[in-house]
């Protein structure tokens, strides 16, 4: 069968994002349970704590929300009972219909790196999710394992390019010995990798929507993960000064800010709507 007469659910990641986009807005909602939030929100700082705030953001707005990403950190502060709960939240997440983006950035050498594919990635692993955050910093050739089985399952991947936080420069300005910066040689190889995607390939790059101009050519054919919205400053308005003409491919992500509506359902539903009003207006949807 050719690609584009494949039923919706095995289609690759970047056709199903931009379907999902186009039909809910392009708000990812990130669900980052950091403690102070589940104090907020009257919780224990505990695995129930930690259960009962996920799965109340995600009867909240698993049916309205295009893209959420949960951040594995705050999950594996629990251990084997926080992961359980990450597992539980992408299938009830991906069950109503939003994708997910397990936020992990994981990076190893490539026979390793297959391990953690074969746990994110895979369509039949444990943790199995659209995509999965990646770092490149042992080389972008070490990803190649997570490359493939994300080819295979129809999944995706978002690798670390321009970061939102401070630090994020003294590495990614770097140069590499061929000419191009750090960052401009991540963005170079997913260029490669989406060369063949009519609309949006499956191979993301995370930039910060905080970085201001950077002169790197953001245009990779494939979705760009824009956090650091909200709680660290970047804005709506602001996406379209770091991403020029490729602001169409933004992913904007936001967590704190949303999550700090909760607990109540109609409560963390407004404030999500406005934000994905907010994001549609600015990035033509
Ligand atoms: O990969 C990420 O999502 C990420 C990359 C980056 O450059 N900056 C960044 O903040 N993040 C993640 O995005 C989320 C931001 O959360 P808020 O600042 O609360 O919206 C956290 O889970 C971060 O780990």
């Amino acid at each position: 069968m050719r690609e584009r007469e494949r039923p919706m659910s095995s289609q690759p990641f970047g056709i199903r994002l931009r379907a999902a986009m186009n039909q809910r807005g392009p708000l990812c909602v990130g669900i980052d349970p950091h403690q102070h939030l589940l104090d907020q929100w009257g919780l224990p700082d505990t695995a129930e704590g930690l259960a009962s705030f996920t799965y109340g953001v995600v009867d909240a707005l698993a049916e309205h929300v295009a893209v959420f990403k949960p951040q594995s950190a705050f999950f594996e502060r629990f251990g084997s009972a926080g992961i359980a709960v990450l597992e539980q939240a992408t299938i009830r997440l991906r069950d109503a219909g939003a994708l997910v983006i397990i936020d992990a950035k994981r990076g190893d050498i490539g026979s390793t790196m297959a391990g953690y594919a074969a746990a994110y990635l895979a369509e039949k692993g444990p943790l199995a999710c659209d995509a999965l955050t990646v770092s490149p910093y042992l080389g972008f050739g070490s990803l190649q394992p997570a490359i493939d089985e994300a080819r295979a399952a129809g999944a995706g991947l978002f690798v670390l390019a321009l970061t939102s936080n401070p630090e994020g420069p003294q590495f990614q300005s770097a140069r590499t010995t061929a000419g191009p910066t750090v960052a401009g040689a991540v963005l170079d190889g997913l260029r490669e990798l989406n060369a063949d995607a009519e609309d949006l390939g499956s191979f993301g790059a995370v930039v910060g929507a905080t970085i201001k101009s950077t002169g790197e050519d953001l245009d990779i054919r494939g979705p760009l993960l824009a956090p650091g919205l909200g709680a660290q400053g970047g804005t709506a308005a602001g996406l379209t000064e770091v991403f020029g003409t490729a602001v169409r491919n933004v992913v904007p992500s936001s967590s704190r800010e949303i999550l700090a509506a909760g607990p109540g359902a109609t409560a963390l539903q407004d404030a999500a709507a406005r934000s994905n009003d907010a994001f549609r207006t600015v990035l033509g949807y």
